[in-house]
This record gives structure tokens, sequence and C-alpha cells, in this order.
């Protein structure tokens, strides 16, 4: 290389390559470590390194063992009433055209756009109803009208209503515009009615009063419903979503746009001057309530330490404090199953479903005649019941355990059976008064008044009658195991020996079940020992889980 070129190399070429010539470099990186010195030394002013020094080394141990403020709260709701509303039709319209040499030409108006649909569909992965309890009103949209040059309105949005797998779905009220169309049709047999004549044409601007009265206006077609109505479920709605979908259900379908006035052109009215309204969508009012829970309700007496079970568990953040009732409502942590080198497994379930996870509910302490409504009482044992298996939380250090078994299998076992007397007594009154039927939303519909109906039409919900209890598996015939917890603290270990040994026993039928039902579960039933704040045996936890999931 010449040393012209070298040179241009040097000033010209070599800036765009290596943005710093070797001793522009130098000096650069020297000033680089200057600068970034000066920065931390300044950062360092505001107390940064005290506050790392105050960090736990052990982040595991601040997620197991951390103050009592250090929690989020998750909502969590497992019952509510939504109003539903599925989209109107749009109008059909009333046009001619009208083009440069043609002054009068034919009907030309399009067809309202159909109503949008309400679907449903229960999915993994959602835990509570508060998402859709706090919308109150659910509206498909409305389908648009139709226009000129034959052009159909568009169809109206629909909506999709997620829920969590084992939610209950019952009608409270319905009010279906189309049915009451459907039932003056047959009243009137086809015949042309003042009152459904006013109410269901639409009418061109220019129209003369004499022309709506008159022998021109031909019959009302007769009330149509889309095809997709006849997939609706059946009045009055029932749904028990105990499985995950792989596709939406259709729960109210959206109303017929109306119809364009060429419909109507006949021999003697070549220029219909009207079309037909679109109907009215379908109103209902649902109650949804959560059948399931979760996959594993964690039962034990307050301070046990189910909390701190739930967060070595999953990624939960449920509080924590050394006193009785820290939790007062259910948080819901999902365990996701792996190989413990961070790569999901897929468990093949015996019912052909795949699971990469499972859900725990950290569900309030317990305590002594909880069935009679004390404490969190009643509404506590609402939750244990709605679990599909049940974990007995034990403290290993607060006495004996097996005593604290007997003692939380009494309150569930006393409240299994008040459930299945009063579901006796209620199902044995609906069949003395031959009403062999659920309940009748028509007949919930009577007992309001008109004006309890609000702006929309809607019913107060708080108004409407309460529905019958879901019917539930009996508390003692759900499968459960035992965690005896805080196993790292000393002389637990004998305590944990004892109740092992009266499992065993309980498991060959040497001991009565504790609940004192003599068909109780009890087949696999087994007991984990674990040191929650530690995260020491919790690994065990799911597989035992799993296996009874599938029992
Ligand atoms: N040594 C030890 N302490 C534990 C263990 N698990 C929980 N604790 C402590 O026990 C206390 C109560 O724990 P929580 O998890 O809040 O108990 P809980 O059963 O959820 O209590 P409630 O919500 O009031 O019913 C806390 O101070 C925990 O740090 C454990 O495995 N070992
Ligand atoms: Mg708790």
């Amino acid at each position: 290389m010449s040393s012209a070129s070298r040179c241009l190399l040097g000033t010209t070429l070599t800036p765009f390559l290596y943005p710093f010539s070797p001793t522009e470099l130098r000096y650069a990186s020297r000033y680089l470590r200057r600068f970034a010195q000066t920065r931390w030394n300044s950062s360092t002013t505001v107390s940064a390194p005290e506050s790392y020094d105050e960090q736990p080394v052990n982040s595991d141990l601040s997620h197991l063992n951390p103050s009592p403020d250090s929690y989020s709260a998750t909502p969590f709701i497992d019952s509510c009433r939504l109003t539903l509303q599925a989209g109107n039709g749009g109008h059909g319209c009333v046009s001619f055209l009208r083009e440069k040499f043609i002054e009068l030409g034919p009907p030309n108006g399009g067809d309202g756009g159909s109503g949008g649909n309400i679907f449903i569909q229960a999915v993994r992965g959602e835990t509570s109803l508060h998402k859709i309890a706090r919308r109150g009103q659910l509206k498909a949209g409305n389908g648009s009208h139709g226009q000129g040059k034959s052009k159909g309105g568009r169809r109206g949005e629909d909506i999709l209503i997620q829920v969590p797998v084992g939610t209950v779905i019952r009608e409270l009220w319905r009010h279906d515009p189309v049915k009451e169309e459907e039932d003056r049709w047959k009243l009137s047999s086809g015949r042309r009615d003042a009152v459904s004549t006013r109410e269901k044409w639409l009418l061109h601007p220019a129209s003369q009063p004499s022309e709506i009265h008159g022998n021109d206006m031909p019959t009302l077609p007769p009330p149509r419903r889309p095809h997709l109505a006849a997939m609706q479920p059946e009045e009055p709605i029932r749904l028990d979503l105990d499985q995950p979908m792989q596709t939406p259900m259709l729960l109210a379908a959206g109303s017929m746009g109306g119809l364009g006035n060429p419909h109507f052109v006949t021999q003697n009215s070549l220029m219909p001057k009207f079309a037909t309204k679109g109907d009215g969508g379908l109103k209902l009012v649902i109650q949804f309530e959560l059948k399931l829970l979760a996959d594993v309700g964690l039962v034990g007496l307050p301070n046990a330490g189910k909390s701190t079970l739930l967060r070595s568990l999953s990624n939960s953040k449920t509080r924590i404090g050394d006193w009785p009732f820290t939790t007062l409502q259910p948080n819901i942590g999902t365990v996701v199953l792996d190989n413990h080198k961070g790569r999901n497994t897929i468990r093949r379930m015996k019912t052909g479903e795949l699971r990469t996870n499972f859900t725990i509910a950290d569900i309030p302490g317990l305590i002594e005649d909880a069935h009679l409504d004390k404490g969190l009482g009643l509404g506590f044992l609402r939750h244990v019941e709605r679990a599909a298996v049940l974990a007995f939380v034990i403290d290993l250090s607060a006495g004996n355990a097996v005593s604290a078994l007997k003692a939380l299998w009494k309150e569930v076992g006393e409240y299994g059976a008040l459930k299945s007397r009063e579901f006796n007594e209620e199902t044995e009154q609906r069949f003395r008064s031959e009403d062999a039927t659920d309940w009748s939303p028509t007949e919930l519909a009577m007992e309001m008044e008109e004006d309890d109906a609000d702006i929309q039409g809607f019913p107060d919900p708080l108004k409407l009658r309460k529905l019958p209890e879901l019917a539930l598996p009996p508390i003692t015939t759900k499968p459960w195991f035992v965690v005896a917890t805080k196993a790292d603290l000393p002389q637990t270990q004998d305590n944990f020996l004892e109740l092992q040994r009266y499992l065993d026993q309980l498991k060959d039928g040497g001991v009565p079940h504790p609940s004192g039902d003599r068909n109780a579960w009890k087949r696999k039933v087994s007991a984990v020992p674990v040191s929650a704040i530690k995260a020491e045996g919790v690994q065990r936890i799911p597989e035992v889980v799993i296996s009874l999931l599938d029992d």
C-alpha cells in the first residue's frame, strides 16, 4: 500500500470503520472509566450500598417469610348476577333507485343487519368471576340499519364471556321480544294487527296517514329467528361448565334485522314506502356461581401456615402474619407442573384431559363450631366444599397432630351433614308441592312489579328471588391428604410419626373416619411432612395432588 493511500485510509476511511484511532481509543476508555467512577460515587451518596446490604442474601426466604405488609390482594368473587342483552336487529331501509335518466326507479332499500350474539366459554387459567362481576351488564352490538343501493346493514359485534372451569350458570329472568311477537302472530293467526302494525312498520317520511291505515299495507311478515338461534340452550338456561371448552358456546343469539322495501313489492304496489324494523334482542338475568373454586383447598386452623405453603408452591403473594385470621378471603395460586428444569410437563389425566398445572386455594382459618357460623364460619366452609381435593394443613409444633386433624374433620363433616339434610328437605318440599322443576324464571318475573323494571327494561337483580343452593358432591367423598407443616421446628418428628401411624390405621379400616361418616373417602390417604418457610419437602405435593385428582 502506498503511503498516500495509507494516509487516505487513516484520515478518511478509518473513522467510519473504527470511530476512534488507537490513541483516541485509549483516551476515550480512560475518560469513560473516570466518568463511570464519578457516576458511581454520586449514586452512592444516595445510600445505595447500605440498602443493598440490607437485602437478604436468599431471595427465596424473603418470598416465604415476608413482612406482613408485603402482599398483593387479588380480587376474588365466586358468585354474581349479570344482565345480558343480545344485539337488536337493524331496521330495513326504504329507498328507491335514482339515476340520471331513471327518475322513479324500483325500490332498493337494504335489510337491517342482525344483532350480535353472546357466547360463553369455560377456560383454565381464570380463577374468579370478578372480571365479569364488575361489569354488571353485558350487551352485544346492535345490527346496523340497511341502506340504499341494496346495501344490507352490518352485523352487530358478538361478545364472549370467559369464565373459570367449574362455573354454573342459571337463568333468573328473561324477556324475549321475538317470542312475544310469535305469540301475538299465533293469536291473530297471521291477520293484520293494528298494534303490531304500528310498532313494526318503518315508514317513509313522505307517507300519508291514509296510506298507513289503508288497504295498501301488506300483511306483516311472520317473526323470524336467525339459524343460530337453534343452538341456543333451552329455556330456562342451566349450564354446568365443568370442563374446559375448546370452542365457545352460544348463550343468546342476536335478533334478525328488518326487511328493506323491495320485499314488499306486489302487483298492486310497485313502490312500497315501508320497510320493517329490526327485532329487539333477548334480555337475560343470569346467576353465575363457581362450583369448583380450585383443584386443591387448604383446610387448617388459623396460623397453621397455609398461606406460607401456598407461597412456597406457587408464585402467589398472599399475606402472611404471625396472628390468626391473616387471610380473610380465598387466595388462588397456580402450580405449574414442571420437571424442575423450567420446562412444563404435560400430564394426561384418566378423563383424557391434558394438564400442565393445577390450582390451590388458600382458605381462611377454621375454628371450633365453624359449622354453627362461628369465626368466618359457613362462608369459609362454602369454599372448602368447592375444592376437588382437600389438603389438611396441620402445624406439627402446635400440639397433637391427630387431635388437630380430628377437630378439623369434625367441623367439615358436621357442615357436610347439615348441607345434605338441608338439600333433602328442600327436595322433599319441592316434590310435595308437585313442582318437579328447579325453578321457573316466569314465576320469578311475575313476582316483580311493573315499576321494578329499570329504564332499560331489566328488573333490579336484587329484587329477584334467591335461587336454590347448588347440589354439590358431599365433602366426605372428596379425596384428601395431610400436609404436616413447620417440620423444621424442634420436637416435631414424634408428632409426625404418630400422625402417620394414625393414617395407616385409617387406611386399613382399624380406626373410624374422623368425620364419623362410614362411607367417607380414605383409600389413598397420606401425610407429607414439609417446612413451607424453607421450601423443603413441598416438591412432593404436586405428585400427591395429581394422583388424587386423577383418582
Ligand atoms: N418455622 C416455621 N414457621 C412457619 C412455617 N410456615 C409458616 N410459618 C409461620 O407461621 C406463621 C403463620 O403463617 P401463615 O402462613 O400466615 O398461616 P395461615 O395458616 O395462613 O394463617 P391464617 O391466614 O391466619 O389462617 C407465620 O409467622 C409464618 O412465618 C414453617 O414451615 N416453619
Ligand atoms: Mg393465611
